[in-house]
C-alpha cells in the first residue's frame, strides 16, 4: 500500500492532505475522524514535524494505537523524511489544536467531500484468527455509528444460549449468565465474565442480551465494547455533548461492557465509567461486563473500580477441554450445515488445543475449502488444509525463536525486536517476525505485541497486514518470508 509515485511533494500541507487521505483510508472514516481529524501540524525549527492533538488522553491513545502506522505512511509520502513527533497542543480559540504563533496546518475534513467508504476501523478483537463472519459492529466494535445510537450496538444472531456448548470448563460462567439474563430482578451485580481469548466471553455476552430482549422487549440492554464505550466518551467530550452521553448509558436497564481491560490505563474513560456504574447500581439496574482478566489482575484500574468491578459475582472460563472442543465442533458444524466424518472432528479438537474461535476457524476453513474445490472432506484433506495450523500446535514453534531466526536473517540485534527504534532497517524485520509469530504460533495479538516491547494488537494487526501486502507485490521479499518460514517450521 505504497503512496502514489507522483512529483515529490516537499510543501507540508499538500503532503499531509496526502497523508490524511491514506489514513483515512487505513484506519475508516470513524477511527480518522476520531484521532486524526484533531491533529495539528507544525514544522519545528529543526525541520522535525510535530502533530499536536487536544488532550493527553488523546495524544497517549494515537501514540499507543496508530503512531507507528502514521510515521510509516508519513516516511512513505516525504521526500525529506523529516521525523515526526506526537504533542499535546492546546486548543486555540477556533477549537483547532493549534500552538499559538507557529504556522499550524489543520487535518482536512475528509468526510466533507468523500463519501464514508473506507475499511473499518482497526478495533479490539480484530484480526481475529480464522475466517470473520462475524461483522465488526455486531461485535460492538468502533463503527461510524453515531454515540446515541451505542444503545442498538447489533448483536451476533448465532451467539445465543442454544448455540453455547457447556461443559467443565465453562458451566459455571454459563449457570450465572443464564440466572442474570431470566431473572427480572437484578441478581449479581456487577455479573464480571472473564477468560482467555476465544473461550466464549463474547457469545455469553451477546446470549444474554438476546435473551432479555425477547423476553422482555422493554428491557432497554445496552451492548457494548468498552473500546467502543470510550470512543463515545471522547467524541462527547469533542462535541462538548457529555450530558446526553450520560444520560444515554444511564437510561439503561442492563448495561453490558465487552473487554472492560481496554479502559484500563485511560483515566477519564474509568473515572466515568465509575459514575456510570455508580449511577446505575444505585437505580438498580443489571450490569454486566467481561474481561481477560479478573478484577483484581486488571492492572492500571483504580482501586475503587477495581473493588467494584469485584463485588457483585465474578464468573471465569476456563481453558477448553478435548470434549468441549469436540462439542463446539460438532456445533458448529450443525450450524453451518454440513456433513463432517466424526473423526474429523476428533482429529481437529485433538490437535488444536487453543480455544473455540481455533477450532471454529479451523471448521471454516474446512468447509470452505471442501466447497469450494467440490472434495468430500476426509482426514487426508483435512491434513492437507490444515497443515499450517497442525504444525504450529505440532512444532510449538515459539516467538523468541521467530525472533531470533529474523534478526540472524536480517543481521540485526534481537533486541530490535522489543526496542523504540523505528528505522526501516529494524522496523522491517520487526514485522516480518510479528507477521511469523501470527502465522506460526497459536498467539493472539495482544501476546504477540506484549512479547513485541509491549506493542498494541494493532501494530502487530498493522504489521501483518503490511507484510502481506509486500508479499503480494514484491516476490523477492515473498521469497524471503517464505525461506524464513521454512527455516523455522524445520
Ligand atoms: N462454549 C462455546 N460454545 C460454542 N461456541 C463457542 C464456545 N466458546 C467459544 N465459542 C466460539 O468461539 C468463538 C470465539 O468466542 P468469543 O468471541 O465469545 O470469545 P471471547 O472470549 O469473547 O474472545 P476475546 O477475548 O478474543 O474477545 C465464537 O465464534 C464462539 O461462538
Amino acid at each position: 500500500m505504497g503512496m502514489d509515485a507522483t512529483a515529490p511533494e516537499l510543501d507540508i500541507k499538500p503532503l499531509w492532505t496526502r497523508v490524511s487521505q491514506h489514513l483515512r483510508r487505513e484506519f475508516g472514516p470513524a477511527a480518522y475522524k476520531s484521532w486524526v481529524q484533531p491533529m495539528v501540524v507544525t514544522v519545528q525549527a529543526d525541520g522535525a514535524v510535530s502533530l499536536g492533538l487536544p488532550t493527553r488522553f488523546m495524544r497517549d491513545w494515537v501514540l499507543t494505537h496508530y503512531a507507528d502506522r502514521i510515521r510509516d505512511i508519513w516516511l512513505a509520502a516525504d521526500p525529506l523524511q523529516r521525523p515526526i513527533g506526537f504533542d499535546v497542543a492546546a486548543p486555540d480559540a477556533a477549537g483547532a489544536a493549534a500552538p499559538a504563533g507557529s504556522d499550524a496546518i489543520a487535518t482536512p475534513d475528509l468526510d466533507a467531500a468523500e463519501p464514508t467508504t473506507g475499511a473499518p476501523a482497526p478495533a479490539a478483537g480484530a484480526g481475529r484468527t480464522g475466517p470473520r463472519l462475524v461483522p465488526a459492529a455486531a461485535r460492538g466494535e468502533p463503527d461510524p455509528t453515531p454515540a446515541r445510537e451505542v444503545v442498538g450496538a447489533p448483536l451476533d444472531p448465532r451467539y445465543t444460549f442454544d448455540t453455547f456448548v457447556t461443559g467443565k470448563p465453562n458451566e459455571f460462567a454459563y449457570a450465572a449468565a443464564k440466572r442474570v439474563a431470566e431473572s427480572e430482578r437484578v441478581s449479581f451485580n456487577p455479573l464480571f465474565l472473564y477468560g482467555g481469548v476465544g473461550l466464549g466471553k463474547t457469545h455469553l455476552m451477546h446470549a444474554i442480551a438476546h435473551h432479555i430482549r425477547t423476553s422482555d422487549p422493554n428491557r432497554n440492554v445496552a451492548y457494548l465494547s468498552a473500546e467502543k464505550f470510550m470512543y463515545s466518551f471522547i467524541r462527547a467530550l469533542r462535541m462538548h455533548d457529555t450530558i446526553s452521553f450520560k444520560e444515554q448509558f444511564r437510561s439503561v436497564d442492563v448495561l453490558m461492557i465487552d473487554d472492560v481491560q481496554f479502559i484500563s490505563g485511560k483515566d477519564s474513560t474509568q473515572e466515568e465509567f465509575f459514575h456510570t456504574f455508580n449511577a446505575l447500581v444505585d437505580q438498580g439496574r443489571q450490569i454486566v461486563l467481561s474481561a481477560d482478566k479478573s478484577p483484581n489482575d486488571l492492572e492500571e484500574i483504580g482501586n475503587r473500580l477495581r473493588s467494584r468491578l469485584a463485588m457483585g459475582l465474578v464468573a471465569d472460563l476456563h481453558p477448553t477441554t478435548y470434549e468441549l472442543r469436540l462439542g463446539i465442533l460438532a456445533s458448529k458444524a450443525e450450524q453451518l450445515g454440513v456433513e463432517v466424518p466424526p473423526k474429523v472432528l476428533e482429529f481437529i479438537a485433538h490437535k488444536i488445543v487453543s480455544n473455540g474461535r481455533e477450532v471454529e476457524g479451523a471448521l471454516t476453513r474446512l468447509v470452505a475449502h471442501a466447497q469450494l474445490v467440490g472434495r468430500p472432506i476426509t482426514l487426508d484433506t483435512t491434513r492437507e488444509v490444515l497443515h499450517d495450523l497442525l504444525r504450529a500446535h505440532d512444532r510449538r514453534i515459539t516467538i523468541e525463536e521467530i525472533q531470533k531466526k529474523v534478526a540472524e536473517h536480517y543481521n540485526i540485534r534481537i533486541a530490535d525486536m522489543s526496542s523504540a527504534r523505528r528505522s526501516r532497517a529494524v522496523a522491517r524485520p520487526r514485522q516480518v517476525a510479528m507477521y511469523l509469530s501470527k502465522q506460526l504460533t497459536q498467539r493472539s495479538l495482544p501476546e504477540i505485541g506484549r512479547k513485541f516491547g509491549g506493542r498494541d494488537h494493532t501494530t502487530v494487526m498493522h504489521a501483518v497486514k503490511k507484510i502481506e501486502e509486500l508479499c503480494g507485490t514484491d516476490a523477492g521479499f515473498a521469497e524471503d518470508v517464505d525461506l524464513l518460514r521454512r527455516m523455522l517450521e524445520t
